[in-house]
């Protein structure tokens, strides 16, 4: 579940007022993601309706990042790429507050995300993503990650004493908290605006065609091939077995390539990329671990499925990026 602030309906009439969207029809919570609280949210205007997602962001998303991602939204909607326009006030604003809480009403985009990626898929995600990267070229505004490599590696050292309460092969798998990563993080390949969550859930796909890239919240200034390295990870691998399939990574770097080719130091650094793209995961993980109880209502995430794909690629190096 993902409804951690409970806005009554007159609450959502309220909010909804500041925008030119009609009235409140229904609002319903929506089960899925665990950062925020979301809504669907459906209105009326003229006989016709409309429908949008409300937004609460949580302790997680800091607010003073939020116009960022808001207008990064619009910057990418404005390029026709399949992303959610932000609804703006009828003052101009892109967001306001519900309960104390910075809230935001953004387009809903058709679409489910998928659990089991065909190639097709992948490959036409593997375009979306260039497309994001080469329609952000102008987008404006910067923003630091607050998930960078350093902060991750320092993530996994302040909760190392508790690794074996998750598993005892992490330490094994992850040696001193991934800094041999670190170490060797390519300083100076080609950077922009990066999305850094691109996971199958945060794809809305009808078939083969995409039609939604959501959950920005994450999106920061960075190595464009990370980015590649991130969805790499986090959509090459059987969600059962966690096995590698090679024609899902492959169809998603062919599909990349064909909009915004490689360098041939950027094709070189995914093996290192994506281990770093691993741990970042890792990290967030057993924080979250840590943070979430056993018996409550959000799932917590495993660390190992990704302390094991950063392994893959460890020893594998080159050849799982080799087309
Ligand atoms: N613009 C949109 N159009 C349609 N559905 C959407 C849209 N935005 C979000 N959703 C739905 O809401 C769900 C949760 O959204 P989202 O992934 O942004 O939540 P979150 O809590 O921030 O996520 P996460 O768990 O990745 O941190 C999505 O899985 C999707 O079903
Ligand atoms: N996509 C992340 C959650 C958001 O950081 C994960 O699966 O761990």
């Amino acid at each position: 579940m993902a409804v951690y602030t409970h806005l009554t309906a007159a609450e959502i009439a309220e909010f909804l007022d500041a925008y030119d969207v009609g009235d409140l029809r229904s609002a319903k919570g929506i089960a899925e993601g665990v950062s925020n609280s979301n809504w669907l949210i459906e209105t009326e205007r003229a006989h016709a309706s409309q429908r949008f997602i409300l937004t609460v962001f949580e302790a997680r998303t800091e607010a003073d990042d939020l116009p960022y991602f808001l207008s990064l939204l619009d910057h990418l909607a404005a390029k026709g790429l399949p992303v959610p326009r932000t609804i703006h006030t009828r003052d101009g604003a892109l967001m306001r507050e519900a309960r104390g809480k910075p809230c935001a009403l953004i387009e809903f985009l058709p679409g489910v995300s998928v659990d089991e990626p065909e190639p097709a898929q992948a490959r036409a995600v593997g375009i979306a993503l260039a497309d994001l990267h080469l329609a952000a070229e102008d987008f404006p505004q910067s923003r630091a990650s607050s998930l960078s490599l350093p902060i991750c590696v320092q993530m996994l050292r302040d909760n190392a004493a508790k690794f074996d309460e998750i598993d005892p092969q992490l330490d094994t798998i992850i040696p001193d908290c991934g800094a041999g990563v670190l170490e060797h993080w390519p300083v100076d390949l080609p950077a922009g605006t990066i999305h850094s969550d691109l996971f199958p859930d945060n794809v809305l796909s009808v078939g083969d065609r995409v039609t939604g890239l959501i959950d920005f919240y994450f999106a920061c200034s960075g190595i464009l091939a990370y980015d590649l390295a991130v969805t790499h990870a986090a959509w090459s691998f059987d969600l059962a077995d966690n096995a590698f399939r090679p024609d899902v990574g492959h169809a998603l770097i062919e599909g990349y390539e064909s909009c915004r080719p490689l360098s041939d130091a950027e094709r070189g650094a995914l093996p290192l990329l994506a281990q770093g793209a691993c741990l970042r995961f890792v990290a967030t993980r057993v924080e979250d671990w840590f943070a979430t109880p056993v018996d409550g209502l959000v799932r917590r995430k495993n660390p190992m499925q990704f302390a094991h794909r950063l392994a893959f690629y460890r020893a594998q190096g080159e050849a799982a990026f080799t087309l």
